[in-house]
């Protein structure tokens, strides 16, 4: 499907979601910032493709002033507003990867369920084929334009053999799909008096580690509640990965709880930069996300915390700190494998 056949039928689905009286008001108010994004130009829905292109280049060259120094590259992590309209949120998601672009970001992480509300009564309506619904399509048209790696977040998946899963796709800068992430170990949890949710009443849990290759390092991708799994970072520290990519949804019992508490956990195991991309918070949402989309370096200091509400925020991963970090205190060089191992089952 071309970006324009997509635009069309994205600006229809959601004009059939809001009722043609809604749609407007609410693209505009969207376009003008009124849910906290700084909005650059219009909805990229009605720009023609070759315009896109245009105004990535000039944003792409405007964000070189900003770019990190030194050995790395710069995250963007977009914590946007998950409505319960599809398009209305694949049109937050585009406008909020413009602004992760316009500062510098080389890639883009989006939030669990960034296209649908988090809630198994949701994943069934929400779900698209992967790489060819237009979620994933739309990932693939904004990543090869803006020259960016695009982590999606996640997204209900139909898979081939008709079952539901929480899916995270990631697309190159030409956006070529590299790489698939089926949430490995869903969400069921029973805290009597806070909260019970069993993902597993519609959803299967995924088979596979996801490692993303890229020019900088490599990122072991995970999703939510897969982050309370240590022996998962563990493999992908020790399958090379620099950066650990968690889009999750926590709320607001766990969220206080443990949301930071886990990252700085795995970063400071591992002796890698962890990253979490919360949808932001609604209170008035059937299930209320956390926020607090965050960054923890190897030493398990916060490089970047965004707050409750929309935010599109930044931090420079720097390998050489991460070499530094694992210089000063070689844990992994001292390990006792002949008391302990991890066995990875299956690749
Ligand atoms: N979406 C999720 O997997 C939520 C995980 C969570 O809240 C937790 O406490 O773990």
């Amino acid at each position: 499907m071309q970006f324009s056949q997509l635009k069309f039928v994205s600006v229809l689905l959601t004009r059939k979601a809001l009722g043609t009286k809604q749609f407007p008001s609410l693209i505009s108010r969207q376009l003008h910032g009124f849910y906290g994004g700084k909005v650059v130009g219009s909805n990229n829905f009605q720009l023609k493709q070759s315009k896109i292109g245009r105004l990535s280049r000039s944003i792409m060259d405007s964000a070189s002033d900003s770019a990190p120094k030194g050995n790395g590259f710069r995250l963007g992590l977009v914590q946007m507003n998950v409505t319960e309209f599809k398009n209305f949120n694949l049109t937050t998601a585009n406008t909020l990867i413009k602004e992760a672009v316009q500062g510098g970001a080389n890639i883009v992480a989006l939030p669990e369920c960034f296209n649908s509300p988090y809630g198994i009564q949701h994943f069934k309506d929400f779900a698209e084929h992967i790489p060819n619904g237009v979620s994933s399509k739309l990932m693939s048209a904004l990543a090869a334009d803006y020259k960016v790696y695009i982590i999606a977040g996640s997204i209900p998946e139909r898979g081939d053999d008709g079952r539901l899963y929480n899916t995270s796709v990631t697309f190159s800068p030409t956006g070529e799909l590299l790489g698939k992430h089926r949430k490995v170990h869903l969400f069921d949890i029973d805290v009597p008096g806070k909260i019970k949710f069993q993902e597993s009443e519609v959803l299967e849990g995924g088979d596979n580690l996801t490692i993303i290759e890229t020019e900088w390092c490599k990122i072991g991708v995970g999703i939510c509640y897969d982050i309370r799994f240590p022996e998962m970072a563990q493999i992908y520290r020790q399958k090379g990965c620099d950066l650990l990519v968690y889009p999750g949804a926590f709320n607001m019992t766990t969220g206080p709880a443990h949301w930071q508490l886990l990252q700085q956990a795995r970063a400071v195991d591992n002796q890698v930069y962890v990253a979490t991309i919360s949808p932001a918070r609604n209170e008035k949402a059937g299930y209320v996300a956390w926020g607090h989309s965050m960054v923890v370096n190897p030493w398990g200091t916060i490089v970047v915390e965004a707050p409750e509400e929309q935010k599109v925020v930044f931090a420079d991963i720097d390998l050489d700190y991460i070499k530094q970090v694992r210089s000063q205190i070689p844990v992994s060089t001292q390990k006792r494998t002949d008391l302990y191992q991890l066995a990875t089952l299956k690749d």
